[in-house]
């Protein structure tokens, strides 16, 4: 029978810092503002004939990496039924609820993303990292993203399912 083992990655420098809103509904979101969003991980993998079963600094690149992409930016989510986001010269136009605002091009990220949430932040990740694990013998791969200590939010894979939870 094949041994799994489970590594936890959960690095203070895993971090992002990032102006967002949450959108509750069409007509309901929250005010600009900015969280230190920090970013962990727990990979299962097989265990190899040497005695470990993934070389967690591959991974820790890789998470590093991802959240050097997000730090200080404002984020956008580019697939919210409730705002459209234009571009407008060198700034997005965002129109939510009736009302317009401009972002600069330059400082914003817009997000194949429905919402600003920890979880779709998560799910954003775990895609990423996904992409860039493929091919690596994972059995699963977790992300998890919050926005501060106690709120988080996380999204999993399996390959036994090949589902995203
Ligand atoms: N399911 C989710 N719900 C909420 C999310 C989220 O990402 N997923 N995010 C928010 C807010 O953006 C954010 O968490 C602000 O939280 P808030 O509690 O108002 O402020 P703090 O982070 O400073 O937390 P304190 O408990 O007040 O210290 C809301 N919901």
């Amino acid at each position: 029978m094949e041994r799994l083992a489970t590594l936890y990655i959960d690095k203070e420098s895993h971090k992002f810092s990032a102006a967002h809103y949450t959108i509750f509904s069409a007509t309901e979101r929250e005010r600009l503002h900015g969280h230190n969003f920090s970013v962990s991980a727990m990979i299962a993998a097989p265990m190899g004939d040497n005695g470990f079963a993934a070389d967690y600094n591959v991974y820790k690149r890789r998470i590093k990496g991802l959240c050097d992409e997000l730090d200080e930016y404002m984020v956008l989510p580019g697939h919210s039924p409730y705002q459209s986001v234009v571009e407008d010269g060198d700034n997005y136009r965002v129109s939510f609820n009736g009302e317009d605002m401009w972002f600069l091009r330059s400082d914003t990220l817009v997000l194949p993303i429905v919402n600003s949430t920890v979880e779709e932040f998560a799910h954003y990740l775990l895609r990423r990292m996904l992409e860039e694990s493929a091919g690596e013998a994972l059995a699963e791969l977790e992300i998890c993203v919050a926005s501060g200590p106690g709120q988080k939010g996380s999204a999993r894979w399996s390959a036994m399912d090949e589902g995203i939870a």
